[in-house]
């Protein structure tokens, strides 16, 4: 048995981290972390737990979490920077949900995540965590910094295009929706029903968190700097992410698009290209660690339109990480991780 403590459990990451592994049959969840909930029982906190976890949240201690083979942080930006390099010091493999490690280029990971980077030794170390991009280095990393959500989204979508550099890769614009649980659980106005029901916006055009992770991985699949321009926005959804992603093809000719992708994605467990002419819906997607992608070139034009669905929460965080956690420890990719959308 794997065992697993997780920093930051009663967020929605953290919750949907419990939910997965409670059907994981390698993986048993020792330390349950809360600061704000120490010593309320997870089932009493999460009812739909009951029957299958009897701990309670206690608060984060080097110690207790050090008797874990994996910790997986759930915890907003700087809190897993400030526990990992103990952790890993003394043997633990570390998944960071957040962003802590996630980009290469410590200066501009600190001005746009306005923090001081306690660690950046670990950057150099850590290991992007997409599989569908870096799966062998995953396999014996110590320290992974998982993928955002929006970033899986969109990378997922562009990556067969740009690796084989079919389109212009100074001219990508990803224009993306998302449901209000990427948000997390803490409370704010911009979250309340009244203010995100039967309304939607966009929000960050003028820069987004994502932006440089975007930029990072897609020009590690290009093999060159990328010009992109990401414009997320809230919907009136729980969960999931909707990407469209544009771009222009460099020689109109070129067409077996549809063949390209089944062909980049032919071995990916969690990655569905839908037949010619699809347009994946999130609810498709809701609840399971897929992504389902199409891609359209309409009026035979040279404009290349992918769409990207997940649900934000699985294949955008904690469904991701289990993937992840199972490519580190050996275990089928797809251990726990089986769930079937809900539709409707
Ligand atoms: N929501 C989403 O769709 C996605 C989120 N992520 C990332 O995952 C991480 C968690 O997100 P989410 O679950 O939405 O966040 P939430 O705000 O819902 O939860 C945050 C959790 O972290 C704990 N926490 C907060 N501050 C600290 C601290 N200083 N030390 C220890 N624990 C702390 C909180 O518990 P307590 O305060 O009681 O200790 C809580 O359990 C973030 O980095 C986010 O960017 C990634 C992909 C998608
Ligand atoms: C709707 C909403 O607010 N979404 C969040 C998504 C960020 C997130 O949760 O974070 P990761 O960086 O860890 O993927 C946002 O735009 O900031």
């Amino acid at each position: 048995m794997i065992k697993v403590g997780i920093v930051g459990g009663t967020g929605y990451t953290g919750v949907e981290l419990l939910r997965v592994l409670a059907n994981h049959p390698s993986a048993k969840v020792e330390v349950i972390t809360s600061r704000s909930e120490e010593g309320v029982l997870v089932a009493d906190m999460y009812p739909n737990l009951r029957g299958h976890l009897d701990i309670g949240f206690t608060v984060p201690d080097i110690e207790t979490l050090a008797a874990c083979d994996v910790v997986f942080f759930a915890t907003p930006h700087g809190v897993a920077m400030s526990m990992a390099p103990e952790l890993i010091d003394r043997g633990v493999r570390v998944i960071d949900l957040g962003a802590d490690f996630r980009i290469k280029d410590i200066p501009l990971w600190e001005k746009w995540y306005n923090h001081t980077h306690t660690c950046p030794e670990l950057v150099e170390k850590a290991v992007y965590g997409l599989p569908e991009v870096n799966r062998e280095a995953i396999r014996t990393a110590q320290l992974i910094g998982c993928a955002g959500c929006y970033p899986t989204a969109v990378q997922l979508g562009y990556l067969p295009l740009l690796e084989k550099g079919w389109v212009d890769h100074r001219r990508l614009i990803a224009d993306c929706k998302s449901g209000v649980s990427g948000a997390g659980r803490g409370a704010s106005v911009g979250a309340l029903l009244c203010e995100t029901s039967e309304s939607m916006k966009a929000y960050g055009v003028p820069g987004h968190r994502h932006l440089p992770e975007i930029r990072q991985g897609l020009a590690r699949a290009a093999n060159k700097p990328v010009g992109l321009t990401f414009v997320p926005h809230l919907t009136p959804m729980i969960r999931g992410i909707h990407a469209t992603l544009y771009s222009v093809l460099k020689d109109p000719v070129d067409s077996g698009l549809q063949e390209l992708f089944e062909a980049r994605y032919a071995n990916e467990p969690f990655v569905d290209v839908m037949p010619a002419g699809s347009h994946p819906e999130t609810r498709s997607v809701k609840g399971s660690n897929v992504c389902r992608i199409s891609v359209h070139r309409p009026q035979n034009d040279d404009t290349v339109v992918v769409l990207s669905v997940i649900d934000n929460l699985v294949k955008g965080a904690s469904g991701q990480a289990v993937q992840i956690m199972n490519i580190m420890f050996d275990r089928p990719e797809n251990e726990g991780l089986t769930q079937v959308a809900l539709m409707p």
